[in-house]
C-alpha cells in the first residue's frame, strides 16, 4: 500500500455502536455515569471495535527508536549512544517499559527505524522481539539543513504503519500503544509540535532527559533556529516532519495509522508519542478518534498537544520517561473501563430499581 490509500481507507468509528453502548452505560446499576472517564472509555471501545463485548486482552507496545542529528548541539543530558545501549535493554527485558509491560501482559515489539546503532553485527536477540527497518543512519541537525528528505519522512510513517499492522494480525491484537526510544527526540517533537499548535517553542519545549538552565535556553534557541532555516509549512505535516522531525516520529504515526486502520484502539505515550499523533492527525484527523492518551507528561507542552488532539489524558503521574510507559500503565483502566461496560449488571437484570428523577 501507498499512504495515499492508507490514509484515504481509514473509516471513522462506528456511530450507531457509540449510541448503544451511551444506552448500554445509561442503564448499568449505578447512578447515571456515575464512573466518569470509565464510562467514556468504555463507549468509545465499543465505537472502535464495533461491538458491545470490547476485548483489551491481546496488547503490545510498539517502542520505535531513532537517532537525532540536533543533539550535536546540546540539547540532551544524555549522549546518543544512550539509544543503542537502551535498545539492548529493552530486549533484554530489563527496562521500565518491559517492568510495566510484564505486569499488564503487554508484548514488547522494538523498532530500530533509524538509529546508528550496528545490530547487524552485535547479534540482537532476547525475550523481546526486535525488528529492523532503518529508514536512515539518523536524521540530520536541522539547524544546517532539514532532518530528512521528504520521501524519508513518508518511508518512516509507512515503515511503523507496516510493522504495526503485521503484528496486529500477527497476534490478532486488540488493544495496541505506542514507545519511543531516541537520545534528543524531546527536540523534534517540541519543534513539530511549535509548527503545528503555531506557538513559540518557549510554550512547548521541555528539559527532557533533565538539561540544566542553560542548555535549556540553547535548546529553546535551537528549535527556532531550526524553525527559521526550515520553514516547515504548518498545513503540512510531512513537510513539518521531513524539516525538523524524527524517523521514530514518523514510525509513531504509522503505527497509529495502521490501529485505525484495523479498527482497534491505540494508546498514545507522553510527549513524543504525541508528537507522532500530531503527524497522524494532520494526515487524516479521523485517527484521533482510535487513540487514548494514556497520560499527561510532565514536559511542558503537552497539555497544549493534547488538546488541540482533543484527548482528555487517563493519568497524571508526573511522569516523563517515554517508552511508551504512561501508555502501558493507562491500558490497566482501559481494561477495567472494557469490564465495566462488559459485566456491570443493567436495571433490569439485576432488579434493582431504577432513579426516581
Ligand atoms: C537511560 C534513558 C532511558 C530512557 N528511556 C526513555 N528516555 C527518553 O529520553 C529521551 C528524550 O529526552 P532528550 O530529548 O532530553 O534526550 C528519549 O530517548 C526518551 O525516550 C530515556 C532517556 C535515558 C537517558
Ligand atoms: O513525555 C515523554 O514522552 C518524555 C518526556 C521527557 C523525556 N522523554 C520522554
Amino acid at each position: 500500500m501507498d499512504i495515499k490509500d492508507v490514509i484515504s481507507s481509514i473509516e471513522p468509528v462506528d456511530e450507531v455502536f457509540f449510541d448503544k453502548a451511551k444506552q448500554r452505560t445509561s442503564n448499568l446499576i449505578m447512578p447515571f455515569r456515575a464512573v466518569g472517564m470509565l464510562n467514556d472509555i468504555s463507549e468509545r471501545l465499543c465505537a472502535i471495535q464495533r461491538s458491545l463485548k470490547p476485548e483489551t486482552d491481546k496488547r503490545c507496545v510498539f517502542v520505535m527508536a531513532s537517532d537525532h542529528g540536533v543533539v550535536e548541539e546540546g540539547v540532551s543530558a544524555f549522549p546518543r549512544v544512550v539509544t543503542c545501549e537502551m535498545i539492548r535493554a529493552f530486549v533484554d527485558g530489563i527496562a521500565t517499559i518491559n517492568v510495566l509491560a510484564r505486569q499488564n501482559n503487554a508484548r514488547v515489539v522494538v523498532c530500530d527505524v533509524g538509529t546508528k546503532c550496528d545490530f547487524e553485527s552485535r547479534q540482537l536477540s532476547g525475550e523481546n522481539e526486535f525488528v529492523s527497518k532503518k529508514v536512515s543512519l539518523g536524521s540530520k541537525n536541522f539547524t544546517k539543513t532539514a532532518a530528512m528528505r521528504k520521501d524519508e519522512a513518508i518511508l518512516s510513517i509507512m515503515s511503523g504503519f507496516e510493522i504495526a499492522k503485521e503484528k496486529i494480525e500477527e497476534y490478532n491484537l486488540n488493544l495496541i500503544a505506542t514507545g519511543d526510544m531516541g537520545i534528543g527526540n524531546t527536540t523534534p517533537s517540541a519543534a513539530i509540535a511549535s509548527v503545528i499548535l503555531n506557538r513559540d517553542p518557549s510554550e512547548i519545549a521541555g528539559r527532557g532527559t533533565g538539561i540544566d538552565d542553560r542548555s535549556y535556553k540553547n535548546k529553546i534557541d535551537v528549535i527556532r533556529r531550526g524553525i527559521q532555516l526550515n520553514k516547515p509549512n504548518r498545513n503540512d505535516v510531512i513537510d513539518v516532519l521531513a524539516k525538523v522531525g524524527g524517523f521514530e516520529i514518523g514510525a509513531i504515526a504509522g503505527v497509529m495509522l495502521a490501529a485505525a486502520f484495523k479498527k482497534i484502539p491505540v494508546v498514545v505515550d507522553g510527549f513524543i508519542s504525541t508528537a507522532g499523533a500530531l503527524i497522524a492527525y494532520g494526515l487524516n484527523p479521523t485517527v484521533a478518534d482510535y487513540m487514548f492518551a494514556g497520560h499527561l507528561s510532565e514536559e511542558n507542552g503537552h497539555k497544549l498537544m493534547l488538546e488541540h488532539l482533543g484527548l482528555n489524558p487517563i493519568l497524571r503521574l508526573n511522569m516523563r520517561l517515554g517508552e511508551g510507559t504512561g501508555a502501558v500503565l493507562a491500558m490497566h483502566i482501559i481494561d477495567a473501563s472494557a469490564r465495566v461496560i462488559k459485566e456491570v449488571a443493567t436495571f433490569e437484570e439485576a432488579g434493582v430499581s431504577e432513579s426516581e428523577k
